[in-house]
Order: C-alpha cells, then structure tokens, then sequence
C-alpha cells in the first residue's frame, strides 16, 4: 500500500531567524512500520515531523507522501492521509467544545452526520475522554487535553499517524491506554519520544537526531545497545534495559 509510505530526500530546513534545524535527511518509512524518532531537546524532531504533513516547509529536499510529492497542490489529500499530533495540544484545540473539535475534521471531509457522530465517539472512548464531550477544551487539564488532541487525529481515521511526544502530560493509566492503541494501529505509525522504554516496546525501528542530522537508524535493539551513540547523542537506555540496582540482573 503505497499510499502509507513517507519518503523524505535531502531535506534541510532554516527557520526565519537563520536557526539551521535539520541537515541533509533523507529516509523512507513503509507501509505497517511502527517508528520512533528520537534525540535530545533541540536535535531537530518537532521540526522533522512537522514537515510529514506540510506544517513546515522544507528549505531544500524533497518530502513524498505515498506516490505523491508534497506540495501545494496535494497537501489537502496529504493532511487527510497524515494525522498529526502535535507537541503541545493547544496547538490542535480551537473550537468551543471538545465534541466539535474532534468533529471538525470528519465534518471537513464531508461526511454524514450519523458517520460523524459515530467517529467521534468512538474517536472520544479510545481515549477515555468520553465523558469530557461537552467541555470547552481550555478548561482542560493538560493530560485531557493532549488525550482530546490525539481523539481528533483518530476521528479521520489517518493512513500514517505522526505523533510528537505523545505521552507527555499523561497518567501512567493514559499512558498505558494509548501505549494499547498505537499497539493496534496497524497502519504507519511515526513518533517522538522521549519515553525510551515506550519506544523500545512499540518501535522496531528507531531513527537517532542529532544537531538536525540523522546519527543512526536502525533496529531499535541494536540501537539501545550502543552505548558510544548514545553517550553523543545524549541519551540514555530505557530503564528496562538499565538492569536492576539492587540484584544486578542485566535488562
Ligand atoms: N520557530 C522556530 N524559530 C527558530 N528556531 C526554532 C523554531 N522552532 C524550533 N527552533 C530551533 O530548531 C531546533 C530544533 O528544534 P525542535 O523543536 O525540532 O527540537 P526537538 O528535537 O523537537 O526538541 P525537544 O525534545 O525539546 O522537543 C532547535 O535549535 C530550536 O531552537
């Protein structure tokens, strides 16, 4: 299925303010793969994802989404294709109530109103903000809001679901429960994290940033167990695989 493939070539982006954020990417994700990318506060990950859907702009390079490059042209069909969840939720929430933010997008596609209704609560019980329907997503907690986020991407039902640190601000239980359903997601699933052993559970590929450029990419095992990468990268193994202070066994 090649319209679930992300082929990124040579891309380098410079924001406005000269700030060189990625170098020279290239990479290719297909079809059903599960993908984490990962790398310290400021390697270039936001900036990267953010390109998956055309928020961002590359400044050179080339970013093809199934047999499509991205451009002005296709990007309604890409952003229909790329669920994107953002970083911060606040980012993603505007409308009045979480119901009509989780059904602005479904709406947008024109469907029914039965079908919209349906996604949306269904959209709403995989994240177990059901009962949170009725509320203006500014009197959220951070948690609600960031579960609410990820329920508007699930509405459109995505063929690629991007997702920038979509743990953050969750409850062990949240987490857990979304740890489940990106589980279940059988199609591409694209993510930062800074949850190592989140990434070490659901990613059989983990691609390394480091200062915008790709340091590594490859099984995520083989990742994890180089120490000499993530000493530069300034990362850590997943505590899982730490071992135990206390009966020294090896993770
Ligand atoms: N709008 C912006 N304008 C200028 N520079 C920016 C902008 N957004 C990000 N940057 C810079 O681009 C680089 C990459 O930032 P990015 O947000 O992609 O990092 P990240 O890997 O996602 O970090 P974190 O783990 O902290 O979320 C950083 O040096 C950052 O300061």
């Amino acid at each position: 299925m090649s319209h679930h493939i992300v082929e990124v070539k040579g891309l380098h982006h410079t924001y406005p303010d000269g700030t060189l954020a990625l170098r020279n990417i290239s990479l290719r994700i297909t079809h059903g793969e599960s993908v984490a990318v990962i790398g310290a506060n400021g390697a270039g990950k936001s900036t990267l994802l953010q390109h998956f859907n055309g928020y961002l702009t590359p400044t050179a390079g080339e970013i093809r989404i199934g047999d499509f490059p991205l451009t002005r042209e296709t990007l309604p069909d890409i952003r229909r294709t790329v669920g994107m969840v953002f970083q911060n939720p606040d980012d993603q929430l505007f409308m009045p109530t979480v119901y009509d933010d989780v059904a602005f997008g479904p709406l947008n596609l024109g469907l029914p109103a039965g079908e919209v209704d349906e996604r949306v609560r269904a959209a709403l019980a995989k994240v177990g903000a059901a009962h949170l329907q009725g509320k203006p997503p500014y009197r959220l907690s951070g948690g609600e809001k960031k579960r609410v986020a990820i329920a508007t991407v699930l509405s459109m039902s995505p063929d690629i679901l991007v997702m920038d640190e979509p743990t953050n601000g969750l409850d062990p239980f949240a987490r857990r429960q979304l740890m489940g359903l990106l589980r279940e997601f059988r199609h591409t699933r694209i993510f930062t994290s800074h949850d190592l052993d989140m990434v070490l559970d659901l990613c059989e590929r983990t691609i390394v940033l480091h200062e915008g450029e790709v340091k590594a990419d490859g099984p995520t095992r083989d990742i994890f167990a180089d120490a000499a990468l993530l000493a530069e990268c300034r990362l850590e193994k997943p505590l899982s695989m730490q071992g135990c202070p206390v009966c020294g066994t090896r993770g």
